[in-house]
């Protein structure tokens, strides 16, 4: 008797995932390494930034005292102690009516509290500066802690590292930052009709483009792949290679063999595993036969054969567990309202994931489908930078519409999106 499957909606089938307990380990690595990363713990400002009362530009550090009557009429001239420049500290005190000659970035003569710029000076003779109006106390100095204060946290933990963040990481002398170590990601296609990339094409068979685009989604994704090869469809060996690649991954995504067919073993595979499957139908197009199954605090993750629904599957499943387990506090894909460029007139009771290109247009978000889209589609899906999200209903859309798209290749992520 055929077991007959319950779809479940996007968001419960979402929530069945993530309620699970989703392991997170992180390592040391060197700060070269480091961009692309998320942040293993908070990145905290160890010292004030500058460090020290610094000028920020060329010129004269002085006392602003010795300058308060000065006026165009009144020049006052000042002599010169020494040259500091950026690196340097001053050598001798500078007394009153003196001035030091400072670079940018150089710190701060004690005893200065103003800098004035080299161009409203003057030199009347050697060793004398001239300058023709009065300072305030304070004037042009970068303070000591303006930028940052010590102990705030200027990154949290769980954030990507990006080039700003290696400039905070190298300020603070970090030359190893703790980050999250990226969860191995198993990669396992089935199918009898399967072929290598370098094979010629046989009758029935096809190449096996899902293992090359799960792995280059896994990328994306920020986690590390393992190739597993391929399997044919045969019980045994899927049962054997699946349990045998559990102990070697921390995810493993199969594709392939999902849904009801005479060679389809995954669910039963699940089952000799004894691996508790939180689902295996999805109200959603494509990637209804999505299963998720969990074993030993491990997910598997039986993808679709299909390439768009494979594709789909990773992207709402897969993604925000690895993306979890790096810490990422926006394991979603980012929802945006968008306007639908073009028709999609094909109603469906599910919601539908339309592989979409979305443009900006006059400051708002305008989202195509990126061409067949099938199930079966692999050739809308290099054009693919978003999902069109659809609701099911009796009735199709138009150009036009308000839709929301769920966006894919922005590293900014969502708490929740569906
Ligand atoms: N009677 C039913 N038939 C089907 C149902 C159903 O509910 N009842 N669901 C359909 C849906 S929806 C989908 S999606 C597919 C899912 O099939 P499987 O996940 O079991 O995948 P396969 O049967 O192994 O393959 C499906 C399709 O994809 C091609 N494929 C498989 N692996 C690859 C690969 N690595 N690279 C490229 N293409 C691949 C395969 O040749 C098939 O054409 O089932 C429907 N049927
Ligand atoms: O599992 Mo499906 O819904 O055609 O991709
Ligand atoms: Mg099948």
């Amino acid at each position: 008797m055929l077991e007959q499957r319950k779809p479940i909606t996007v968001a419960e089938a979402v929530q069945r995932v993530m309620l699970k307990e989703i392991p997170f380990k992180s390592e040391s690595i060197h700060i070269e390494e480091s961009l692309g990363r998320r942040l293993a713990e908070d990145l905290v400002a160890t010292h004030p930034v500058p460090p020290f009362d610094r000028s920020p530009y060329d010129g004269f550090a002085v006392r602003s005292a010795d300058t308060k009557t000065a006026s165009r009429e009144n020049p006052i001239d000042l002599r010169v102690t020494e040259t500091i420049g950026a690196g340097s500290v001053q050598s001798v005190p500078v007394g009153e009516h003196e001035a030091a000659r400072i670079m940018t970035g150089a710190m701060m003569p004690a005893e200065c509290d103003a800098v004035v710029m080299l161009e409203l000076t003057s030199e009347p003779e050697k060793g004398i500066m001239r300058i023709k109006r009065a300072f305030n106390k304070g004037d042009n100095i970068s303070f000591k802690g303006e930028d940052a204060k010590e102990g705030t946290v200027l990154v949290q933990k769980g954030e990507m590292i990006n080039p700003g963040t290696v400039a905070l990481l190298a300020t603070f002398g970090y030359e190893y930052i703790k980050v999250a170590s990226k969860p191995v990601v198993g990669v396992l296609a089935t199918g009898s009709e399967l072929l290598e990339v370098n094979e010629p094409l046989e009758p029935g068979k096809i190449r096996n483009s899902n293992a090359l685009m799960a792995a280059s989604q896994i990328k994306r994704a920020g986690a590390e792949v393992k190739m597993l090869g391929k399997l044919s469809d045969d019980l045994e060996a899927c049962y054997e290679s699946v349990k045998q690649a559990m102990e070697e991954v921390d995810i493993l995504i199969t594709t392939g063999g999902v849904s009801v067919g005479d060679f389809d073993f995954l669910p039963e595979v699940y089952q000799r595993l004894e691996a508790e499957v939180l689902f295996n139908k999805v109200a959603m197009r494509p990637g209804s036969v999505t299963t998720v199954a969990h074993k030993n605090g491990k997910f598997l993750f039986g993808l679709s054969g299909n390439p768009s629904a494979c594709y789909v599957g990773f992207e709402l499943f897969t993604r925000p567990v690895i993306q979890r387990m790096m810490g990422n506090p926006k394991p979603h894909l980012p929802l945006e309202d968008a306007v639908l460029g073009a028709d999609f007139t094909k109603p469906n009771p599910f919601t539908r994931f339309v592989r979409g290109t979305f443009s900006i247009q006059n400051g708002r978000l305008e989202a195509s489908p990126s061409g067949f889209n099938k199930s079966s589609a692999v050739s809308s899906l290099a054009a693919t930078n978003c999902f069109i999200v659809l609701p099911g209903g009796t009735r199709g859309f138009t150009a036009g519409d308000q839709v929301k798209v769920a966006l894919l290749e922005t590293t900014e992520g969502s708490e929740w999106s569906w």
